[in-house]
């Protein structure tokens, strides 16, 4: 069922500083930020030869990466994606594990404009998993 890491995503408290890091310090390609206000995040991808790093950081009074900044003032590592051909066979699968999918279970579309889910994290092992459907 899992396909490629599409990315790892690293929550941080400033996006501009984040990024400014990682283009001068680190030396990476970095995209332009990308408001998300139905995810409730502003984001930038950090290009890599082999996946991506996506920047987080907070957008809005509800977002769902507020209490993990809250728990983790200076950022941290939040969730991986995998890919996915078929992301509502993966969902019916995951369901039928017992597996929690977040949200109301249906796909939202995603910051490449693809379809994701999430699942819960105390569901694997503490890591947030997103699904994304390639
Ligand atoms: C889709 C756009 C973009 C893209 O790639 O295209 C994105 O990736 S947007 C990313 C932001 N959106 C999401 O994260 C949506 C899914 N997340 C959620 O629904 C919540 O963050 C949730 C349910 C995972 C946690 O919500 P919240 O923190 O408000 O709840 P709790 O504080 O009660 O946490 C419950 C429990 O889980 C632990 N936790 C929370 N977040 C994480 C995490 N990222 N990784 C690991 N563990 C996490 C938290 O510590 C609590 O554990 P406990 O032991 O009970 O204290
Ligand atoms: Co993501």
């Amino acid at each position: 069922m899992l396909g490629r890491i599409n990315h790892i995503a690293l929550a941080v408290p400033d996006i501009a500083t984040a990024s400014r890091a990682y283009h001068e310090t680190l030396g990476a390609v970095v995209s332009a930020p990308q408001a998300l206000p139905e995810h409730g995040v502003t984001v930038v991808f950090v290009e890599l030869p082999n996946s991506k790093v996506e920047l987080l950081e907070p957008l809005g009074d509800a977002s769902p990466i507020a209490a993990f900044l809250a728990k983790n003032p200076d950022g941290g590592m939040h969730h991986i994606c995998y890919e996915v051909a078929d992301i509502l066979a993966a969902r019916n699968h995951l369901v039928a594990t017992g597996a929690r999918v977040l949200g109301n279970g249906e796909p939202k579309i995603g910051a490449h404009g693809k379809p994701v889910l999430f699942l819960h994290p105390k569901d694997f092992f503490g890591t947030l998993i997103e699904l994304e459907q390639v």
